[in-house]
């Protein structure tokens, strides 16, 4: 497997306060990792990171010839705002928004599309109720059905299964392995690490800086979650980044990345 994307000495911060510190490796082509740690440890930072939302204040990103359009993004629920009032089918068909064409018209065939990708996560017959009356578990799978429809070769997850009931999670896991059997590489954000054993062959494990990166079975040794423990107590909240003086006369903020 090649390298799909490579992070080299990648410092993300916020207003100077690394959240992500100096972390190097590589995402192969069509593998499944899982990104563990301690709460606060940089995960969520290094998805937005990785998807474009924030900006390295040090070190690089290298995505290949990946775009924007390349990647599906799941973020943590909380991050989601379920009072837009909008209903299950018009929130699917945004993951087909790269298919529309220039009026923002979708396709009869996107429309069937988005009708399978209800359907598959069982929830055929929801298309018009509002998000705002689901279940979380439901709407998870509204989520998932719309990463469905982007048909994206990269899908990020942030904690995809958290306060979502056991039948949905393994029905959702379920098509998350399916994704990385046809040869999307997926990276997803995980606090169950009995889950990250069963199913995740690749783990990176951070507590703000790289703790390990590889063999799920290795890097998930009873030691090293010990020492991520014990970085995550140990980091200094007010501590700035280690940056050159150039990056961080820059600013060395987490900037939004410029609309492509
Ligand atoms: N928008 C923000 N502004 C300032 N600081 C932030 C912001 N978002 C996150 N942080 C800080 O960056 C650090 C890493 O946060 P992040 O959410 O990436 O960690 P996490 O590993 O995903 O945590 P959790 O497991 O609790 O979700 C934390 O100290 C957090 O307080």
């Amino acid at each position: 497997m090649s390298d799909l994307i490579r992070l080299d000495n990648l410092t993300v911060t916020y207003e100077r306060h690394p959240a992500v510190h100096h972390i190097s490796g590589a995402f192969r082509t069509g593998s499944l990792t899982a990104i563990a740690g301690p709460n606060g440890a940089g995960k969520s930072t290094l998805l937005k990171a990785i998807v474009g939302e924030l900006r390295p204040a040090g070190g690089s990103i290298d995505r290949g010839a990946l775009t924007r359009n390349d990647f599906g993004y799941l973020p943590q629920a909380a991050d989601i705002n379920r009072r837009f009032p909008i209903s299950v089918a018009d929130t699917i068909m945004l993951g087909a928004w790269k298919n529309a064409g220039a009026f923002g018209r979708f396709s009869r065939q996107d429309a069937e599309r988005a009708r399978d990708a209800l359907s598959v996560v069982g929830l055929s017959g929801f298309e018009n109720r509002h998000i705002g009356s689901l279940s979380a578990g439901q709407f998870q799978r509204v989520l998932f059905a719309r990463l469905l429809l982007q048909d994206a070769r990269v899908i990020l997850l942030d904690e995809p299964f958290t306060a979502i009931d056991q039948r949905t999670t393994r029905d959702l896991l379920d098509l998350v392995l399916r994704w990385n059997n046809e040869g999307r590489t997926v990276i997803a954000v995980l606090h169950d690490f009995d889950q990250v054993r069963a199913h995740f062959p690749e783990t990176m494990l951070i507590a703000r800086e790289l703790v390990g990166w590889g063999d799920t079975q290795d890097v998930m040794s009873p030691a090293n979650l010990i020492r991520a423990r014990a970085m995550a107590e140990r980091w200094d909240e007010e501590a700035e980044a280690c940056l050159p003086d150039d990056e961080l006369a820059e600013g060395g903020l987490a900037k939004r990345e410029p609309a492509e």
